[in-house]
């Protein structure tokens, strides 16, 4: 069980934000919380994902994985193939032991295996037919976003899907006000965070998180070789894409 998030209530002084121990206790509770639609954007991801998976030997790989629900999700769709394999990779060791207790089982029996790996140096990637990327490009320094991609895209089998997750900015100054406003209210009224939590959060993330637009965001896919590019949900200030392998 993962603890409340209170972590921005005890802050005292502006630190970075980082995924550190403290913040992986209380992940579940914090993104549930942040992220307009999670519960509902896992549902959706969960039933594109088996559209694109073979019958036989499937493999997904969940990039910036964190303690493991999108792959929790995925292996309980009622058509999630028997014999699929996914392997969840993060930078985060305090991340990835919240995930080894979630998914013990699925570990167990040899279904889901977690690997320590940055983004940035990305080795020995299996063949996957989906890869997942939610809400952690953004966090991966801008210079080096298309060589990531890039990796993610070679490693995917042709049909193949990459599924992307990203905080945006909207290419106008007056809406993209307007969606932050929006998103900080939602925080207040839906998440129950205090306006100076909200700011303390907006402080510590600010030069880490970096958002893209989403035209940015489709230009790099571009780049990386994906066709057929689509977001499939968007709320305000944050956007879910996919992207094939054609
Ligand atoms: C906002 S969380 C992702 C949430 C998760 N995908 C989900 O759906 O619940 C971002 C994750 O990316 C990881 N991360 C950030 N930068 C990374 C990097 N360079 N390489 C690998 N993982 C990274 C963090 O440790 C963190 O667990
Ligand atoms: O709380 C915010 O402002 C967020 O941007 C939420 C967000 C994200 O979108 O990646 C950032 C950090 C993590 O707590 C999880 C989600």
């Amino acid at each position: 069980m993962t603890d409340h998030d209170t972590l921005f209530q005890k802050t005292q002084h502006a630190e970075d934000f980082t995924f550190d121990e403290r913040v992986a206790n209380v992940f579940d509770d914090m993104v549930s919380r942040s992220v307009p639609f999670y519960n509902e954007i896992q549902r959706l991801q969960s039933d594109l994902i088996v559209d694109f998976l073979p019958e036989n030997s499937a493999v997904v790989c969940d990039f910036g994985c964190s303690t493991g629900t999108t792959l929790e999700h995925i292996t309980q769709h009622p058509k999630c193939p028997s014999d699929i394999k996914l392997i969840g990779y993060d930078n985060s060791e305090a991340m990835l032991d919240k995930a080894r207790a979630k998914l013990d089982k699925l570990i167990s029996a040899q279904t889901v295996s977690l690997c320590i790996a940055d983004l940035n140096n990305l080795q020995d990637l299996p063949t996957c037919n989906v890869a997942i990327l939610n809400w952690t490009l953004q966090f991966v320094r801008p210079i080096d976003r298309e060589s990531v991609l890039k990796t993610i895209f070679n490693a995917l089998k042709p049909g193949g899907i990459l599924l992307l997750s990203e905080k945006i900015l909207s290419s106008d100054a007056v809406l993209n006000r307007l969606y932050i406003e929006h998103y900080l209210q939602y925080k207040t009224e839906r998440g129950g965070y205090s306006d100076t939590e909200n700011q303390r959060k907006r402080e510590a993330l600010e030069n880490i998180l970096i958002p893209y637009r989403l035209d940015e965001n489709y230009t790099l896919l571009e780049r990386a070789g994906f066709g057929r590019i689509d977001t499939y949900f968007r709320w305000f200030n944050f956007a879910n894409m996919i992207a094939v392998k054609l």
